[in-house]
């Protein structure tokens, strides 16, 4: 029997039915608001007037469908007969199996089955690509429900989404034709054609990240859980970009992320994630559905989740060390982990930047870098004319060095820039004697490109190095070359309006004004007092000595975003555009001066 009800809280008390059935033009019979229905509305609760098990033989299958449709009352009957059926028949047995294959909807048995039911109003509702309403069975109350997914005007067609995933318009389309015999013209598929590709491309991309989600099971969510963490951030976004009007999002996506964090120690995460999914699943089936009965004791307590080990994971916090007083942005940065991307220096239109060592695509953590075993697409693309995955960008992996053992083959113990551990093992022929030994010591930061992380076989992960044109070694700390960093991108670049800042006092100024350390090439000073104050006091006499490594200035000045065939180390770079102005007049005078005079050029360095 089915019944409209009104609050999803009161499944059983009736009232006004917020809809009615009649005919749509072009969809034969349909479902349509009576009334302004608000999100999360339970619109219909319905239970089966027949239900067909999906296992046994089709000989049981018929005999049970037969006997069901014959014990129904007549209006029962005549409902059932009347409902859509896109297969040809010439007996009534044939049109039953007909009716069932192109209205029935899945049904949760008792006792664990699966099964096809018949329900006379909620199997009258059309299908939409862009459904307002969610159909969920409902196993504490053995009913089908369908709740508004967002508000619904009066008048409105009640749709619900008849295929499982959320595929690109020509497959759905196919699959519509296919099982239910008609063309859908939904709003989404009457996109005009650029908003449909950027549709089915977000579509296409949420299925392909859904399947790499899964890929690595609990295994990845241990070794690589920022990668998988930022592969469900990546899907929620996009969902949320392809329905910008149903912010409930993906209850099953954050689920996902709950997991990830929970397994992880990340309880504080982990209640938010779940509390989302929880929040979700409300609005999709309402207080007394599975999704919200069986997530919201994990929201009040994450370590009840079966993930969750008592044993410290990487990612340890405690349920309540959520930040307050973030912006929503700022929240939703901290919760999905996502990379707070350094400030870019404003660069004159023209301008290169330096590539800034903080910067994590270009310089991963080791949880950040792909496995070797599994396909990262946020690392490789397909390539249609070879049919292989090539890198689609460079990046290179930064590690300082905290100890060294050399016994068959040299393997440092790295440390990564979110302060993790992990083991660098030398699998080169030399195996680590190539290395200059003096460059193999504590407190040096090693460079490895393309590095992939490599489970080892006494079961710890790492990276195994092969290639020694891959790797580099730089005689400084890793927070010292992140410092020199942070210097470069403020003080290297030419600013909008074509000022510098001078590393000396600090002070911006026309770039023409300046004038360049001749050694290094990166730091510019107002004059020689600022010269002399930068060399002494703000420590450029050791920056400009790394600086001067034409490898430290590769890493700096590489084209990590354009893949090109061959890299390694030396890292072939343009030749830095000549910024540094043409001496004025003024300036080779005093230039003259000084050297007649026997002392230094006032421009190069103080070294000179
Ligand atoms: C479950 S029934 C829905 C109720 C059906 N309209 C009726 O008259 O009983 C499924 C059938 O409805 C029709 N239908 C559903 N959604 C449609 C849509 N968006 N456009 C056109 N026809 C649709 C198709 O014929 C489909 O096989």
């Amino acid at each position: 029997m089915s019944t409209a009800l009104e609050i999803q809280l009161e499944p059983q008390a009736v009232s006004t039915p917020l809809y009615v059935i009649r005919d749509v033009p072009g969809k034969g019979k349909g479902m349509i608001a009576t009334q302004k229905i608000p999100r999360g509305t339970r619109i219909l609760s319905e239970e089966p007037i027949i239900t067909v098990r999906e296992n046994g033989s089709h000989e049981d299958k018929r005999k049970s469908l037969g006997q069901q449709v014959d014990a129904l009352t007549e209006q029962d009957r005549q409902s059932f007969l009347s409902m859509h059926n896109i297969h040809p028949y010439k007996t009534s047995a044939e049109q039953y199996v007909g009716i069932i294959r192109t209205v029935a909807l899945p049904v949760d048995l008792p006792d664990g089955g699966d099964a096809a039911g018949i329900f006379k109003d909620a199997c009258r509702i059309n299908h939409a690509c862009d459904n307002n309403t969610q159909r969920d069975w409902n196993t504490l109350i053995q009913r089908l429900t369908i709740h508004a997914l967002r508000d619904i005007e009066e008048g409105e067609e009640i749709t619900i989404y008849y295929l499982g995933v959320h595929q690109n318009r020509a497959t759905r389309q196919a699959a519509l034709r296919n099982k239910f015999g008609f063309t859908c013209s939904c709003r989404l598929c009457s996109l005009p054609p650029e908003q449909q590709r950027e549709s089915d491309k977000r579509l296409d991309e949420i299925y392909r990240l859904d399947n790499l989600i899964g890929q690595g099971g609990m295994i990845s969510i241990l070794t690589s859980p920022l990668r998988i963490l930022r592969l469900v951030d990546q899907q929620v976004r996009l969902y949320n970009e392809d329905r910008p009007e149903d912010d409930t999002g993906l209850p099953r996506s954050y689920l996902g992320a709950a997991q990830i964090a929970i397994a992880n120690g990340d309880l504080a995460r982990g209640r938010v994630f779940i509390e989302r999914a929880v929040s979700g699943y409300r609005i999709f089936g309402g207080d007394d559905s599975r999704g919200v009965i069986e997530n919201e004791p994990l929201a009040k307590d994450p370590t009840k989740h079966q993930f969750y080990s008592r044993s410290p994971g990487k990612w340890q916090t405690a349920v309540n060390d959520v930040p307050l007083g973030l912006s929503p942005s700022d929240f939703e940065d901290w919760l999905w982990r996502r990379e707070k991307k350094p400030p870019a220096a404003a660069a004159a239109p023209g301008q290169r930047i330096p590539a800034h060592l903080r910067s994590r695509e270009t310089f991963p953590s080791f949880d950040e870098l792909p496995s070797e075993n599994d396909l990262d697409l946020e690392y490789y693309v397909h390539d249609p004319e070879t049919e292989a995955y090539v890198p689609q960008r460079h990046w290179c992996f930064l590690g300082e060095i905290v100890d060294i053992e050399n016994f068959l083959r040299l393997r440092m113990v790295l440390k990564d820039v979110d302060g993790n551990r992990l083991v660098l093992a030398f699998y080169t022929d030399g195996r680590g004697r190539e290395l200059e030994p003096g460059e193999v010591k504590k407190g040096n930061t090693v460079a490895v490109l393309h590095a992939e992380q490599h489970g080892f076989l006494d079961m710890t992960t790492g990276i195994r190095h092969e290639n020694p044109d891959m790797i580099k070694i730089f005689p400084a700390s890793l927070d010292t070359l992140l410092a020199l960093s942070d210097e470069v991108q403020q003080f290297s670049t030419v600013l909008g309006g074509g000022v510098r800042t001078c590393h000396g006092c600090g002070k911006t100024a026309p770039g023409a004004s300046l004038k360049r350390c001749a050694k290094c090439s990166y730091f510019w000073y107002c004059d020689r007092t600022c010269q002399v104050k930068g060399w002494n006091e703000k420590n450029h006499k050791a920056s400009c000595k790394l600086l001067k490594d034409p490898d430290l200035q590769g890493v700096f000045e590489f084209k990590w975003d354009e893949f090109s065939e061959h890299v390694r180390f030396p890292l072939q770079y343009p030749l830095q555009s000549t910024n540094m102005p043409p001496p004025s007049s003024e300036q080779l005078e005093a230039l003259m001066r000084m050297m007649r005079a026997g002392g230094r050029n006032p421009f190069g360095d103080l070294g000179l």
